[in-house]
């Protein structure tokens, strides 16, 4: 496929793909969902936010004791319904939870995109919602950068008091373990975040962090990228501190690949790479240099994502049969987390 075509071979199928993001609250869910819209397009893409299927309202949980983890809490019958309606092209009214409120707006009507973002706290929990989503990435930042995240969050934009969010973290910590931590068993990808080891207030103040992807094997390459290139020569090119390491993780009893970035690249060094992945795959990449002339790890960590998620799309204009099948062991399997903890 010509590098230029995809987006048209993608806009033109009727098959509408799937990314679920799983994690748990204040772990950047919505801010990686916003800058894959940004990848491919906003016509291509819409984003459904799990937190619109809670069954209860903010102080209808307070009463009843429970926290929005906890799967009663949440309506999974009528998303698995939308699910399956969005999938088939079908328009859905979706209902809408205010978290500035903590209560339900009038529901909305919402339109199918060829590329759909289900992004929440159970994006895996069923069997039929793994089903349907065609590409799983589960978040996983360390608990002191998901403690820093969500304070901020919670503090600047939800008009929480820091020592609430704290409160909040610890009273959800146990049906986190239960009931959000597990569904990384069924992830395709899991991206691990932690603070720079170039010193934490370099991920404070230039957000760069220490970035390590997980991944399954892929389905059927649509050729082998070779970062290896010259690796060492392209990174000898860099003006900051960057770092790349390729190991493997056990992942609850999943060996996965482990691509580790830390650091910095300035935006010569990656056109290069970006360049040497075009010539490779015959897929455009993104260009992910527009912003800024440095890249943190993080959009390396995404551009190699996207790629991937661009696989797994085109893998299924070309077998659509075997689409959505369950991938991952079964979460009753050990189960543990990401095999980290
Ligand atoms: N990749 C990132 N780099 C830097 N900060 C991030 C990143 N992802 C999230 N954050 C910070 O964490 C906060 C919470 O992220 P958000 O995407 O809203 O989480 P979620 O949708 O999982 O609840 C953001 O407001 C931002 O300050
Ligand atoms: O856990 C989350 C998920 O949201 P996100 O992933 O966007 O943080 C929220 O706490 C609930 O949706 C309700 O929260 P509240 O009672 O605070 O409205």
């Amino acid at each position: 496929m010509p590098p230029s075509d995809f987006k048209r071979v993608i806009a033109e199928s009727p098959y509408v793909f799937i990314i679920g993001v799983a994690g748990d609250s204040g772990t950047g869910k919505t801010t990686f969902t916003r800058a894959i819209r940004e990848i491919f397009g906003e016509d291509l893409v819409s984003t459904i936010t799990i937190d619109d299927y809670h069954k209860y309202d903010r102080r209808e949980r307070k009463e009843l004791g429970i926290t929005p983890l906890v799967p009663e809490a949440n309506r999974f019958d009528l998303l698995e319904e939308h699910l399956s309606d969005l999938k088939a092209g079908r328009k859905i009214v979706k209902p809408v939870y205010n978290h500035d409120n903590g209560r339900f707006d009038p529901p909305v009507p919402f339109s199918p995109t060829k590329i759909l973002i289900l992004e929440g706290l159970h994006p895996f929990i069923t069997p039929k919602m793994r089903t349907l989503i065609d590409f799983k990435l589960y978040v996983d930042p360390d608990p002191d950068v998901k403690r820093a995240w969500k304070i901020k969050r919670d503090v600047e934009r939800r008009g929480y008091s820091p020592d609430a969010v704290e409160r909040e973290m610890e009273e959800r910590k146990p049906d986190f373990e239960r009931y959000v931590a597990p569904q990384c068993l069924f992830a395709d990808a899991v991206i691990r975040i932690a603070f720079s080891k170039y010193g934490r207030e370099v991920s404070e103040e230039r957000n760069v962090y220490h970035v390590t992807l997980c991944q399954n094997k892929l389905d059927r390459s649509i050729g082998d990228v070779d970062l290896s290139i010259d690796l060492f020569g392209l990174l000898s090119l860099s003006e900051r501190d960057f770092m790349v390491e390729f190991t493997t993780e056990d992942v609850g009893g999943r060996t996965m690949g482990a691509l580790t970035f830390d650091g910095e690249l300035n935006d010569a060094v990656v056109r290069k790479l970006e360049r040497n992945i075009e010539i490779q795959t015959q897929v455009e990449p993104i260009d992910l240099v527009q912003s800024g002339a440095y890249l943190t790890a993080g959009d390396m960590a995404q551009l190699i994502l996207a790629w991937r998620i661009i696989n797994r799309r085109i893998f299924i204009e070309s077998a659509p049969e075997t689409a959505g099948g369950e991938q991952a062991a079964s979460a009753e399997r050990g189960g543990c987390r990401c095999g980290r903890r």
